[in-house]
């Protein structure tokens, strides 16, 4: 790119200021810094850069108002907004206040010049469009973690449509927080938002819970009522767990989000209704449309944009502050001091593979600040299952690594038939702590293998052991 291009960076940091100058000097371009928006502004009286990169939160003037000062003036320079991570807040403000891209802090060098680039190639593609900013007061979302970045991201660019979103994580990975989190920074935000899972309602009770029914509809419809659909409308109905939708309803789901209305069961008057819709599900729709178990049709209108969430074993940068989040929020809740991690004890827990994702950590940090005596908290104050869980897994790859390592070193030293010296080597470690176990009486030490004792005999003659019990046990 040629001198002409030229960006502008304004943060009252000092080393952001002089780490990007020397990145953006050294990719040809001019660069100029500014300590505050004031003056940036000043200078935009007379002079205009091509991309501006802009802190949010300074002295004076933040970079939001800046953004917007600026586009008053120059609604085609795309602005570049850096912010502090997990700021999901200012990453949806920054895009409805017309912001190019965001930047979460402290970000990667290269990651910052590329954005540069594909803001200088926009610029020159077509104009941004300009919207008053919002701010909404937003359930915090934590995730420092790229992946959780993507799907800030993912809300901030949803944040001006109606669109079908398609959301797909394992079971507690936040699903439904991310779409409350869309909802909320919807143009429906003011309207309703109406969660139903479909694994948790019986199977012949779905069609009424959605739709509504009549009096009399079925045994137990004693009286009218009104389905979630008419509940939610003008706003989100979001459905948790789609996968386990049974197919008429399916069927009919698919009929209402193409004409707009719907029958209550037992019903015969067609009821309008304005609803977006989010489902979720932990399952993989792709395989059960292949299954024949999710009709492909519907699959299709779902499956507009998607959303992944990722697993918490994937983002294990985050756990930490989850914890502290978690921790002080089980404190309010039950009225108590919050507990403090020792530093080993985060690490820990920060290892573990957590099956249940977040809402397992939440979980477990209940129980930490109900059950666990002191105000610090040592691993031994953790749940039990998961300190035997990880002992199990500790010991239990360890020595596998071992043997991966061994087989690998005497692979790349050009040695053949490694099995032919690992697994004699094998059987020998594991039947000589098998008779340390039972004293040496092999009746006892096959049973603990696994073998017969026949078996064990043979095995110790052919590897030529020699043992403390001699050939018998002297019990038969
Ligand atoms: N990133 C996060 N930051 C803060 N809290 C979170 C985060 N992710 C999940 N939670 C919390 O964890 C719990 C589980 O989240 P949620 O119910 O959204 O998960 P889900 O994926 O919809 O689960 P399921 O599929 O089992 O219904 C909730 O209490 C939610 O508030």
């Amino acid at each position: 790119m040629s001198q002409h291009e030229t960006v502008w960076v304004v943060d009252d940091d000092r080393s952001i200021r002089w780490v990007l100058e020397k990145a953006v000097e050294k990719e040809g371009w001019a660069c100029q810094s500014f300590t505050d928006g004031e003056s940036l502004l000043q200078r935009l009286q007379r002079d205009k850069p091509t991309v501006i990169v802009s802190d949010v939160r300074m002295e004076g003037m933040d970079g939001l108002a800046l953004m917007r000062e600026i586009h008053a003036m120059h609604p085609d320079i795309p602005v570049i907004i850096m912010t502090a991570h997990s700021d999901l807040d200012s990453a949806v403000a920054s895009f409805q206040g017309g912001a190019f891209e965001y930047l979460p802090k402290p970000f990667d060098i290269t990651e910052a010049i590329d954005l540069v680039k594909r803001a200088m190639e926009h610029a020159r593609e077509q104009q941004q469009e300009i919207v008053e900013p919002e701010r909404q007061a937003a359930q915090e979302i934590i995730g420092e973690a790229p992946a959780m970045q993507e799907v800030f991201r993912a809300i901030g660019r949803l944040s001006h449509s109606n669109i079908t979103v398609l959301i797909n994580g394992e079971s507690g990975t936040g699903k439904e927080l991310v779409a409350q989190a869309l909802h909320r920074h919807s143009p429906r935000r003011d309207k309703p938002f109406i969660a139903l899972n479909m694994a948790a309602i019986p199977r012949d009770l779905i069609e009424s819970e959605l739709f509504g029914h009549e009096k009399g509809a079925f045994t137990g419809a004693s009286g009218q009522r009104p389905g979630r659909f008419e509940q939610a409308n003008g706003g989100t109905l979001f459905l948790d767990e789609i996968g386990d939708m049974p197919a008429e309803t399916q069927t009919r789901l698919l009929r209402v989000l193409a004409d707009s209305e719907f029958y209550r069961v037992g019903g015969h008057t067609a009821i309008k209704v304005d609803v977006r819709i989010i489902a979720a599900t932990h399952q993989n729709l792709e395989g059960l449309v292949r299954e024949g178990r999710f009709r492909e049709d519907l699959f299709h209108r779902l499956n507009v944009i998607r959303i992944h969430i990722p697993r918490l074993a994937d983002r294990r940068e985050d756990i930490p502050r989850l914890l502290n989040y978690f921790l002080g929020r089980a404190a309010t809740e039950l009225g108590v001091e919050a507990k403090l991690l020792r530093q080993e004890t985060v690490e820990f827990l920060a290892s573990l593979p957590w099956p249940g994702n977040v809402r397992q950590l939440e979980n477990t940090c209940r129980w930490i600040t109900v059950m666990a005596s002191g105000r610090e908290v040592f691993i031994n104050d953790l749940p039990p299952e998961l300190i035997a869980e990880e002992q199990v897994r500790e010991t239990g790859s360890h020595w596998v690594d071992n043997l991966k390592f061994w087989a690998d070193r005497e692979l790349t030293q050009g040695h053949q038939g490694i099995l032919d010296m690992a697994v004699p080597l094998f059987e020998q470690a594991m039947i000589d702590v098998a008779l340390k176990h039972t004293a040496g009486r092999r009746r006892d030490a096959a049973q603990l293998l696994g073998w017969g004792r026949n078996t064990l005999t043979r095995k110790i003659k052919e590897l030529g052991m020699v043992t403390e019990g001699g050939d018998d046990d002297g019990d038969d």
